[in-house]
């Protein structure tokens, strides 16, 4: 399928900024000291899950200054398109888990299906401690647990497709900044 980048473009110049790059980055450093209390002497694993929480990840880890190791996880249930499907696992953790605390970062906690599997999966792998933490959680009652909440969250959104700072609109815009709502969704 061919891209229509015209298109692209418009769906930026329509689109609502929810929140700007100062609202974001803010955000970001007050879940630094929250997460910082909670784990500074824990040596977490921190895994960003890609390829939605690269940017939030990147940005969250230069304000932890303790101790801790970082990699990537990848899993999909969206696939480039606005609504969720069957969780594919694309890259699962390499490190071993046993005994560790990890910390999972993502971009958005939506119906929550992504987070709670990669953090079952953690748990079954043997970890001592699975926490999440989120850069945005999008408000509704469609949640895979109902009342699922972040271990840390950054901003609320409501039930609208959003995208930017890490999030995509068909692979595009991931690098917008700030978090931005598609215009009649
Ligand atoms: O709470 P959920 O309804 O499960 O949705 C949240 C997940 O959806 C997005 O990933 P996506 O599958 O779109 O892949 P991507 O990170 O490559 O964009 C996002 O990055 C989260 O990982
Ligand atoms: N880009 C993007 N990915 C998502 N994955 C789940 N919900 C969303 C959303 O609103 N925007």
């Amino acid at each position: 399928m061919s891209i229509d980048l015209d298109h692209i473009q418009q769906v930026f110049e329509e689109a609502d900024c929810l929140y700007t790059r100062e609202e974001v980055d803010g955000a970001i450093r007050r879940m630094a000291s929250e997460i910082t209390e909670v784990l500074a002497d824990k040596n977490p694993l921190v895994f960003a899950v890609m390829n939605g929480g690269l940017v939030f990840c990147g940005k969250l880890l230069t304000h932890l200054h303790f101790p801790l190791e970082s990699s990537y996880v990848h899993a999909t249930r969206y696939r480039n398109t606005t609504s969720g499907g069957d969780l594919e696992w694309k890259v699962p953790p390499a490190h071993e888990l046993k005994d560790r605390t990890i910390l999972i970062t993502d971009d958005i906690l939506d119906e929550g299906h992504t987070l709670a599997a990669i953090v079952d999966y953690c748990r079954e792998a043997g970890a001592k401690e699975v926490m999440t933490a989120v850069m945005v959680d999008k408000l509704h009652d469609r949640k895979a647990k109902p009342g699922q909440k972040s271990d840390f969250t950054g901003l609320e959104c409501e039930d609208r497709y959003i995208f930017g700072y890490g999030m995509d609109y068909q692979g595009y815009w991931r690098n917008a900044p700030g978090i931005y709502a598609l215009k009649g969704h």
